[in-house]
């Protein structure tokens, strides 16, 4: 199977449609990634197939169970290279898509892939998730936030459930360890409103590592006081 093959069937595989754009959109965004990978540190990977199946078939599985769907607004915190944000958006056009990360050189080669694959309706934001999840433009205005390889689970939570609206989810990649995240997270999510719907456990192409999707729900308004000021999450987690 080519590598190309990998990617369309991959995406098949979790339900969309994949048109000739989109292959093209994604390789694409591979090139400038390895262009840019050799001025700033943005990915570990180069090589076709790992970005197809690391980055890009990883970030694509957030869809699984129909939370993530064309129309939606979403909010991808602290999205790095742009992941699972900009996959996400190239599979599904309709997304209102907003990019969140503290480093500005990242934004600035998000610019560029969405400038050069055409993308509509993607707002980039430099700065950290702490500051914008009080700024009343952004709190509790998005029906998804998704977050993958941030920070642990009820870190990230403090970070992302803000953003979310009431009824609204919050759709987090996480490893082998999610179990045990997710025990260890049962006070955040009392504390900052939200409910565990499910976990799914995702396969990838030629992958052993586990990798699964955690969903919450928004059962309620988040408390003003969350999320607490920059570095006070990562240093003192909600138990
Ligand atoms: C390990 S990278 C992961 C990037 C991407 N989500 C991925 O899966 O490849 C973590 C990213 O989170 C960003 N980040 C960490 N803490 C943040 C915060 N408090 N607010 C916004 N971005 C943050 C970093 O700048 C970095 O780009």
């Amino acid at each position: 199977m080519t590598n190309e093959d990998i990617l369309r069937q991959g995406i098949k595989g979790f339900g969309i449609e994949v048109s000739d754009q989109v292959i093209s959109d994604l390789k694409t965004y591979r090139e400038i990634l390895v262009d840019w990978n050799q001025k700033m540190n943005l990915t570990g990977i180069e090589e076709e197939k790992e970005v197809f199946i690391k980055h890009f078939l990883d970030s694509i599985s957030a869809v699984s169970n129909g939370y993530i769907k064309d129309g939606i607004s979403l909010i991808d915190v602290g999205t790095g290279a742009g992941f699972p944000g900009l996959p996400l958006k190239i599979c599904l056009q309709n997304i209102k898509l907003t990019l969140l990360d503290s480093l500005n050189k990242r934004i600035n080669f998000l610019q560029e892939v969405s400038s050069t694959v055409n993308l509509k309706d993607v707002e980039f934001i430099h700065g950290r998730a702490e500051d914008f999840g009080k700024n009343s433009d952004y709190r509790e205005q998005y029906d998804v936030a998704t977050a993958r390889a941030v920070a642990g689970l009820p870190i990230l939570m403090e970070f992302c459930v803000p953003f979310v609206k009431v009824g609204g989810y919050f759709v987090c990649l996480k490893g082998p360890n999610a179990n045990l995240e997710l025990e260890e997270s049962k006070a955040a999510m009392d504390v900052l409103g939200i409910e565990f719907v499910e976990k799914i456990d995702i396969e990838l192409p030629n992958e052993e590592l586990k990798h699964n999707i955690l969903v919450f729900k928004k059962i309620k308004n988040t408390p003003e006081k969350y999320p607490r000021k920059a570095g006070k999450p990562a240093k003192s987690p909600i138990k």
